[in-house]
């Protein structure tokens, strides 16, 4: 492992622990869910996959005795400095466990009487193209699915997730939502009906994951893109994101580099992130594999084949957006994969 640094940090899976209490009908679970991004260049809206750190955090402890109007509440969110909402309708993290709640009641037969309280950690920068929304929502499902006993797979959970983004930015994208709580990579190959297919990263593959001091939300990155696109451009988008499953599922990491090219979303995105140019081209002087935008930005990543080399790639990025026009600081972030996916604490 490359020395942490004040920008840098390759962080350890953290180690899995379980029910934090349970005494008197209360039970209190700590659920995490990591960045993640969308996209990966060519695979607008149906690619996207998950780093290891960092993420959000949710602590949801479970009243059974406790009967009020909402059987969910926010009694805390830190790291978001005030920007959330504590409606638990309008945050994604309690949105979804509601969503979560009905659903378990009408197709599992649990009727859940009592009182979930939800205490939000965000360490995700919002409108970041870090999948700030999904990962709280990831964060929450598994920590309730773990409370209620399990009774949906990480599949369903999924389906709850996606419509939390329709909250958070007003379309229901799966491309961070998936990866964010199954982890590694995956392929949306329908959304009615959903049909996900999760993909393994090779061995060697690093994300530089670089987030200027800046946001962009999603819903003005979407307000940008043409509604309909040339055969042409629509025949190159499509063999680049055949080309990229083939080079993850053969660990060919030359071509994951050739297919890491967007001709749809990053020629209308790239004007809004200051200094997008000199950032690409800086990481591909430091020899990275390919680099775009992350979901719908600001930030930027980069893939390497070795941790050595996604190092150098981040550090070049920091250094690009600081001399850039815009002149912006950035955070950094070189991560493997992440194989898990939403986890409990
Ligand atoms: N728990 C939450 N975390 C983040 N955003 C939330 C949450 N709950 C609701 N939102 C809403 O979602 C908006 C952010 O959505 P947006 O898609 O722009 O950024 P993001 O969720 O950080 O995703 P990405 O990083 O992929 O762009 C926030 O402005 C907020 O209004
Ligand atoms: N696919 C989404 C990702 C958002 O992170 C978009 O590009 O708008």
């Amino acid at each position: 492992m490359i020395e942490a640094s004040f920008y840098l940090i390759v962080y350890p899976t953290p180690k899995l622990t379980g029910i934090l209490s349970a005494e008197n009908g209360i039970k209190t679970i700590r659920g995490f869910a990591s960045a993640t991004v969308g996209n990966v260049a060519c695979g607008f809206d149906v690619l996207g996959f998950a780093i290891t750190e960092p993420g959000d955090e949710v602590i949801l402890t479970l009243d059974e005795e406790k009967h009020t109007g909402s059987p969910v509440s926010i009694t805390s969110i830190t790291g978001d400095g005030g920007a959330l909402p504590l409606d638990p309708k309008k945050n994604t993290s309690s949105f979804v466990v509601l969503k979560f709640l009905e659903y378990i009641r009408t197709h599992k037969q649990i009727d859940f009487t009592g009182h979930i309280s939800l205490e939000l950690k965000k360490h995700l920068p919002l409108s970041s193209g870090m999948g700030s929304s999904a990962a709280s929502a990831a964060a929450a499902l598994v920590a309730a699915n773990e409370l209620l006993g399990n009774p949906c797979t990480k599949m369903e959970l999924v389906h709850f997730a996606i419509e939390g983004e329709r909250v958070a930015c007003g379309s229901a994208h799966a491309d961070n939502a998936a990866p964010a709580i199954l982890g590694n990579f995956v392929l949306i190959r329908s959304y009615t009906p959903l049909d996900l297919i999760t993909i393994p990263s090779p061995e060697h593959l690093y994300c530089s994951l670089v987030h200027p001091h800046t946001e962009l939300r999603t819903s003005y990155a979407r307000s940008v893109l043409p509604t309909e696109i040339p055969l042409k451009q629509a025949i190159q988008q499509w063999g680049n994101v055949g080309a990229l499953v083939s080079g993850l599922l053969t660990s060919d990491y030359e071509l994951i580099g050739r297919a890491l090219v967007d001709v749809v979303a990053e020629p209308k995105r790239a004007p809004l992130i200051p200094g997008f140019f000199d950032v690409k081209q800086a990481a591909i002087d430091a020899g990275a594999l390919g680099c775009s935008i992350a979901g719908s930005g600001p930030s930027i990543f980069a893939f390497s084949s070795s941790e050595k080399t996604a190092l150098a790639v981040g550090l070049a990025m920091k250094e690009a957006f600081l001399h850039s026009k815009a002149r912006l600081e950035s955070d950094m972030w070189v991560s493997p994969i992440c194989k898990q996916g939403a986890r409990i604490l």
